[in-house]
């Protein structure tokens, strides 16, 4: 059995978070741990608490996973403020994974900020550098390239100046672009775009857990990086065209085994 492991925030309504984490990597077959950085108060309206775990306590609960669990690779979501991301840093230190997958989450669909202002220059300098891949959304990608996004030559150029933060491949994701659901790929040599149809639905809630948390999963299942990625976009396309219209907001996207598995996909 392959091991993945998610360091991120709870999502109470179940949609995004390490709950869309755990059900992505039930979904490949392999098995879920979860460090909670943060709880939230959400659903598919809107965020309406958040509370941090301390940052020893996450701290712990990395220490308490490798010691005993060793990943087989790690997804790191929402890291919410400098003290969570250094106790996050201090572990992949001690415990030295090697593919680790971060989702630099910022805002939520919703509009609620998961991740503190002043946190966003610790996230570049202390956790960047310690990834494989990183995955921005372009709200994301702007922020962390200090450079604004229309299209894919400026997601290039983003992809670009983010790898120079040292890690090792950057995935600008292009959902909330006109067009085609376009991803680019950059591995600091070369530059792939992974491009399906824009799915017209509302319901996106946890598009960016789920891809992240399935780029995991497939690295754990031992595949190569791009081959992760590719096999990731698959993944989350069928999981929005099945997404969920429950709750009275952006509904939560599917998570099916089954699913997964007629789509002719090897798990
Ligand atoms: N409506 C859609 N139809 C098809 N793919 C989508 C759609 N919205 C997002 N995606 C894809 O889902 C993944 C996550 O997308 P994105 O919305 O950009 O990130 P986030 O959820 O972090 O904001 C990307 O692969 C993106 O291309
Ligand atoms: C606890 C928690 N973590 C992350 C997110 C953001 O999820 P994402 O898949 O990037 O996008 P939305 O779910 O916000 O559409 C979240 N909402 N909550």
């Amino acid at each position: 059995m392959r091991l993945a492991l998610t360091i991120a925030g709870s999502d109470s309504g179940g949609g995004a978070g390490i709950q869309a984490d755990l059900k992505t990597f039930s979904a490949h077959g392999v098995f879920g741990m979860s460090v909670i950085t943060s709880v939230t108060a959400q659903n598919t309206k809107a965020v309406i608490g958040v509370e941090d775990v301390s940052p020893e306590m996450v701290y712990l609960q990395i220490k308490a996973v490798f010691e005993d669990l060793p990943p087989d690779a790690v997804k790191i979501g929402m890291v919410s403020s400098e003290s969570i991301i250094r106790s996050v840093a201090r572990g992949l230190d001690e415990f030295g994974p090697e593919k680790v997958v971060l989702d630099p989450v910022m805002i939520s669909k919703s509009g609620h900020a998961l991740l503190k202002p002043n946190a966003v220059e610790a996230l570049k300098k202390e956790l960047l550098p310690r990834c494989l891949v990183v995955t921005p959304n372009i709200p994301e990608a702007e922020a962390l390239s200090g450079m604004s996004i229309k299209g894919v030559e400026d997601m290039k150029r983003a992809a670009e100046r983010i790898m120079s933060y040292g890690c090792r491949a950057v995935v600008v994701k292009g959902g909330h672009l006109e067009g085609d659901a376009l991803d680019v790929f950059f591995n600091g040599r070369e530059f792939r775009e992974l491009k399906s149809e824009k799915i017209c639905t509302r319901n996106t809630h946890g598009t960016g857990c789920t891809f992240s948390s399935a780029v995991a999963a497939n690295l754990a299942l031992g595949y190569d990086l791009f081959t992760s990625v590719r096999l990731a976009k698959e993944y989350i396309t069928v999981a929005i065209k099945n997404s969920l219209n429950i709750g009275g907001g952006v509904g939560p996207v599917h998570h099916f085994y089954e699913l997964y598995r007629r789509s002719g996909l090897n798990v």
